[in-house]
């Protein structure tokens, strides 16, 4: 096994630095380095815990953040251990909040060190666009054992999270998304993309400062983004046929623009229309069963009505119209929105973008309000749900009225922007002004808050999607539907309200608490690809069986047993999932089967 010479002698070389100090003596002794490293031989537990000593040990986020994406370079299974295994404290760093920091400093704190090739993403300009197939042969030459990319995230960067424009600094949140997919859905880091458009950035300070790493030019007019970015999708699902693709902070208009254009195409979804949508909707239900009023008394008010939080409103719509009973439109009249110019109403005098029209009031008279203030003193909400990225848009004494409002029902906060810097308030303030009453999630991490009178810990609710969009990708990729329907994300939601544990509901919590997430959602997965089944949309005639099985027992049709028979498919999913390769002798075993160790 140990004999030198050719690439082979280079393949063993590569396992040795991969396993740096559990490197077993043996090999230690082939590869001449007796005297050069540590007497100590260690297992991958003490490597775990020596990694996450020096992660904790840096002060600021964004060192923790590069401390880890040095690390992912270096070895992608310890990354992995230290991600799974440490998710609350690992996440908020290589995804939300943090990544938010690491985009705006992106061209920073790019890395001198070549990054390992399982991390390479793609960075496609326009002019790239012209020689698409050039880009991807690229890609594929730097593939290990040729093995083709099953999820692509991309985004062209211009609207990342609540930041805005950031241009190719927008790289960092598809490799977030990715990492995630691996630890939280057990996808394969090695087929997993990052994929940046990057056409140029409209933010005057990234084309002025000389480090800005992308394309220094304007963004392209909508005529050439859609055929640009039409001749990277066409040459992607042309080349790596039954990939997924997860759109990613796309500007609004270009995000359901896209969506609209490749939804019945292809395999794909937008995980801020689709899966905030759904994770928001998965954590309302779960709220209005805990209010301790009926659904339909309800009174709900969003504020921001860009497209995204309107599409949330209107899953929620469809879903009191579908789950409740109520016709479409009392479930529509159940609603009030915000914008800049205060609530929207029909006769507001100013010309209502399209997509606002469907939730303009038309039962206000002559009244009409310009601030939050006076509309929830006019709506007298029941429900409060941020999506305008205004830091503390709900400002104490709106938190103070909320709680007043309802004395009976449990009142209903979702600050859901993000990240904290734009989130409309925190978990704590919520909570102190609601009398810890709160039915709260919002799109951030916040920190668990100890009331002071009980010494009680609440846990915040985070509506992030990260709670569905990684079991949407691995329903996906598993079952390989011809395209995502919205009943399959509707699904999903359903599936992760029912996911919170006896404790948890009790407890008041909206999701499962974040250290089961990668169990929740092989459950979640299930969910989908069941639905995708009695859909007849599954192309993998393997999870047909799986699902008919279940199926044939004679139970009940019907969304609510959508759980019963995703049992039957929950095995196979986790049988399915990818994880880190826990012992030595394992690793050792992989990596020499491979021609490129970086994978492992
Ligand atoms: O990435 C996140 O935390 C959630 C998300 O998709 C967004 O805010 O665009
Ligand atoms: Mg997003």
């Amino acid at each position: 096994m140990m004999e030198a010479g050719g690439s082979r002698r280079n393949s063993i070389e590569l396992v040795g630095v991969k396993t740096g100090t559990a490197m077993p003596a043996e090999m230690r002794e082939a590869l001449h380095l007796r005297g050069l490293v540590p007497a100590g031989i260690e297992d991958f537990g003490k490597q775990e815990m020596r990694a996450f000593k020096q992660l904790m040990s840096k002060t600021s986020n964004l060192e923790k953040y590069e401390f880890m994406a040095t690390l992912r370079c270096m070895s992608v299974n310890l990354f992995f251990r230290l991600v799974l295994n440490h998710f609350k404290e690992v996440a908020p760093i290589i995804y939300t909040p943090t990544v938010g920091e690491a985009c705006l400093n992106y061209s920073y704190i790019y890395p001198f060190i070549h990054p390992s090739k399982t991390s390479v993403g793609l960075f496609i300009t326009l002019r790239d666009t012209e020689c698409i197939d050039t880009v991807i042969e690229n890609y594929r030459n730097t593939m290990a054992q040729q093995i083709d990319p099953e999820i692509a995230v991309i985004t062209d960067g211009s609207r990342i999270l609540g930041l805005g424009d950031l241009g190719v600094n927008g790289m960092g949140i598809p490799v977030g998304k990715l990492q995630l997919y691996v630890a939280i859905a057990g996808l394969n880091p090695a087929r997993c993309l990052p994929i940046v458009l990057d056409f140029g950035t409209n933010t005057q300070k990234y084309l002025d400062d000389p480090l800005y790493l992308g394309t220094r030019e304007r963004r392209p007019d909508d005529e050439t983004f859609y055929a640009a970015a039409g001749t990277v999708l066409g040459a992607l699902f042309r080349e790596f046929p039954g990939m997924l693709v997860q759109f990613e902070d796309f500007s609004t208009d270009h995000a359901f623009g896209l969506l609209d254009r490749w939804r019945n195409k292809a395999m794909c979804f937008n995980d801020d229309i689709q899966g905030t949508g759904c994770v928001i909707l998965g954590g309302f239900i779960s709220a209005v069963e805990q209010a301790g009023i009926p659904a339909r008394d309800q009174r709900i008010l969003f504020v921001g009505a860009g497209s995204a939080g309107v599409g949330v409103a209107k899953q929620l719509v469809d879903y009191l119209v579908i789950e409740h009973g109520i016709p479409e439109d009392e479930a529509r009249a159940m609603f009030w929105f915000v914008d800049s110019r205060g609530m929207i109403t029909a006769n507001r005098g100013d010309r209502l973008a399209e997509h606002k029209v469907y939730f303009a009031r038309h039962d206000n008279g002559d009244t009409q309000c310009a601030t939050l203030e006076d509309t929830v003193e006019y709506v007298r909400p029941t429900a409060l749900i941020g999506m305008s990225t205004i830091y503390k848009a709900f400002s104490e004494p709106i938190l103070a009225r909320m709680d007043e409002m309802n004395p009976t029902a449990r009142p209903i906060i979702f600050p859901l922007s993000n990240p904290e810097t734009k989130a409309e308030c925190t978990f704590e303030e919520a909570m102190r002004c609601t009398g810890n009453r709160v039915l709260f999630a919002s799109g951030t991490a916040f920190p668990d808050y100890t009331v002071p009178e009980t010494g009680e810990v609440k846990v915040p609710g985070q509506g992030n999607n990260m709670y569905v969009f990684p079991a949407i990708g691995l329903g996906s990729v598993l079952c390989k539907p011809e395209r995502i329907t919205d009943t399959m994300v509707f699904a999903v939601a359903k599936a992760l309200a029912g996911s919170l544990s006896e404790q948890e509901r009790a407890r008041g919590e909206l999701y499962p608490r974040i250290e089961r997430i990668r169990e929740v959602s092989a459950g979640l997965a299930a969910a989908f690809i069941t639905q995708a089944v009695r859909e007849g949309l599954a192309k993998e005639t393997h999870w047909i069986e799986i699902v008919e099985s279940g199926m044939s027992g004679g139970e009940p049709d019907g969304a609510a047993s959508i759980g019963k028979y995703a049992r039957r498919v929950l095995g196979e999913v986790k049988r399915l999932m990818w994880a880190p390769t826990a012992s030595v002798e394992q690793y050792i075993v992989e990596a020499a089967a491979t021609e490129n160790p970086d994978d492992i």
